[in-house]
């Protein structure tokens, strides 16, 4: 199977072919998007909008700054032997539509085999961030996650669901409220045991999606 981490891509230093625009540059791409919508930019409580955008975007996509690669290379070895199955649960995800530009929420479950190393549990949890706040379609986001845990902590096996609600299907579009869209990716020994895929979606449960 075809394994390849995505790792930290700095539009500006790392393509050439992409500058990255200036501060400056982005809120005046805002004040065009006001006006397009019909608004007026001037107005009081639209002045510092663009400015709060750009800030929003800063948090939605800092995931393009983070490289799970170092994130996960932080790991244990004195764990006594323990072999069993780790699983994180419910960790809560917020991602953008790369189509729609608009929210995804959701949760992820990540599990793993440990092959004698164990990795700090929060860094799993900073591993789904750095891929959400990126822009992503599920699929991709899901790949991901698992794809750099396998390369980096060479686990006997990798298993990740995500559940999400896309609002480019609730607000917009097709609107489907309700509707949730559940990936997953197996790897090593969750890919051949079925019994072991079965106990990790056992402990991963299935409830109601957060809010979004
Ligand atoms: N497979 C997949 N599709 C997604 C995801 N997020 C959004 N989409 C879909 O991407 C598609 C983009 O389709 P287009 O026809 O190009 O865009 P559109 O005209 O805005 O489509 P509608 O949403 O149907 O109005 C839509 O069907 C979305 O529902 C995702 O994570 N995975
Ligand atoms: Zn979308």
């Amino acid at each position: 199977m075809n394994i390849t981490v995505t790792p930290a891509r700095s539009p500006a230093s790392e393509d050439q072919s992409r500058t990255r625009p200036s501060r400056e540059e982005a809120e005046a791409a805002v004040r065009t998007l006001l006006l397009w919508a019909g608004d007026d930019p001037e107005r009081e409580g639209l002045r510092d909008t663009p400015a709060r955008v750009a800030r929003a975007y800063e948090e939605f996509f800092a995931g393009y700054a983070e490289d799970p690669v170092e994130i996960l290379a932080r790991s244990f070895e004195e764990t006594d032997g323990y072999d069993e199955m780790v699983v994180l649960r419910d960790i809560r995800l917020e991602s953008h539509c790369e189509h729609h530009m608009v929210p995804i929420i959701g949760r992820a479950h990540v599990a793993y085999l440990p092959a004698g190393r164990v990795v700090g549990i929060s860094k799993l949890a900073r591993v789904v961030e750095a891929y959400a706040r990126r822009l992503q379609i599920q699929e991709k986001l899901t790949a991901q996650i698992a794809n750099s845990i396998q390369e980096v902590l060479q686990p006997r096996g990798v298993a990740v669901v995500v559940e999400a609600g896309h609002q480019c299907m609730t607000t917009r579009g097709v609107h489907k409220p309700g509707v949730a869209m559940i990936t997953s990716r197996m790897l090593g020994e969750f890919r051949t045991d079925p019994s072991l895929r079965r106990e990790f979606l056992a402990m991963a449960g299935r409830r109601p999606l957060p809010e979004a």
